[in-house]
């Protein structure tokens, strides 16, 4: 029995998910607390996009849980894979990727039943790059609006009448129970998903032999080799969160092989390029798609709007 304090988000969704592990760690006789912790990212949830880029946008949902981890505040972090940046600063690891759910994007909509069904002109919330470079590609003929805020505040703008259907991860809508009105779930070759989507990462000290044996049972080894492909992939597109790239990667049934699937795309609604690749090596197939990608002008893609 270890005593175990977890650093989280206070978000809704962030709590949740700490507490989930809070509880699997419980039922292994651990005795758990978590401790909030208010990061850059929280404070900046009212702002635009440019100034998101303006301020920097790498680590600014872990900053200060992995300050609380280095000073021993904190024994673990439960994070959203896809808000870690792909190289964790020096002194930390993934301890343990839990068994990954649902790593698409949904539609949410009160009245409109699947993205196809949308008018022309219909106005569509959100402001993830990638997200909004896909479907722009495939509707041209729709507007996209602003939607930041995390996952209520979203439902709530949406209830407003803010929009007429937005985007979202369906993890967490599904965490949180909030799926009323999701209409559609989008197949990775409609929205490729950002990398890590729908996984955990589970983030200690890096020579923390003690939380490193305590967090293991937690690791899926299909979901790490997943999530490994994809980071390594963003990782050479030089990419962040704020970038319009959708990365993902799935076990070939009965194969031991792994697929990936990568697209980048120009928010404008103009390029867009996409590659997939083969293979039973994480770092190897992650690498080749991000190769594949620049050969066919991802550079330029990412270069164009000002992101790195
Ligand atoms: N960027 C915010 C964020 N970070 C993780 C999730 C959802 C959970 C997940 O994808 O694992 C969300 C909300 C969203 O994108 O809709």
């Amino acid at each position: 029995m270890q005593r175990v304090r977890i650093g989280s988000r206070g978000s809704l969704l962030a709590l949740w998910q700490a507490e989930h592990i809070a509880e699997l760690l419980r039922g292994r006789g651990h005795e758990v607390e978590i401790e909030i912790i208010k990061t850059t990212g929280d404070r900046l949830q009212g702002v635009t996009f440019a100034q998101v880029v303006a301020i920097g946008s790498k680590g600014m949902f872990t900053k200060e849980i992995e300050d609380a981890l280095a000073a021993g505040r904190v024994d673990l972090a439960v994070h959203s894979l896809k808000d870690l940046p792909t190289e964790l600063p020096e002194g930390f690891v993934l301890g343990a990727t839990p068994k990954r759910v649902d790593p698409r994007d949904v539609f949410v909509s009160q009245r409109y039943a699947g993205f196809d069904e949308l008018p022309a002109g219909a106005q569509v919330g959100t402001s993830s790059l990638r997200r909004r470079a896909q479907l722009r590609h495939r509707r041209p003929d729709l507007e996209f609006v602003e939607f930041r805020g995390n996952v209520d505040t979203r439902l709530r703008k949406l209830a407003e009448g803010r929009a007429d259907a937005i985007i979202l991860a369906a993890a967490g809508l599904d965490r949180l129970e909030k799926t009323e009105w999701v209409r559609e779930r989008l197949e990775p070759e409609i929205v490729c998903p950002a990398a890590g989507q729908g996984a955990l990462g589970i983030e200690i000290r890096a020579h923390d032999v003690r939380m490193s044996e305590v967090v293991a049972f937690l690791d899926d080894a299909e979901t790490r080799f997943a999530v490994t492909a994809e980071r390594v992939a963003l990782a050479g597109l030089g990419g962040g969160c704020q970038v319009p790239v959708g990365v993902h990667c799935r076990a070939v049934a009965a194969s031991g092989q792994y697929e990936i699937l990568g697209v980048v795309a120009d928010p404008t609604g103009g390029r867009l390029v996409r590659s997939e690749s083969l293979g039973s090596d994480a770092h190897e197939l992650g690498q080749e798609l991000a190769e594949h990608l620049l050969e066919l002008g991802a550079a330029e893609l990412i270069e164009g709007i000002g992101v790195r």
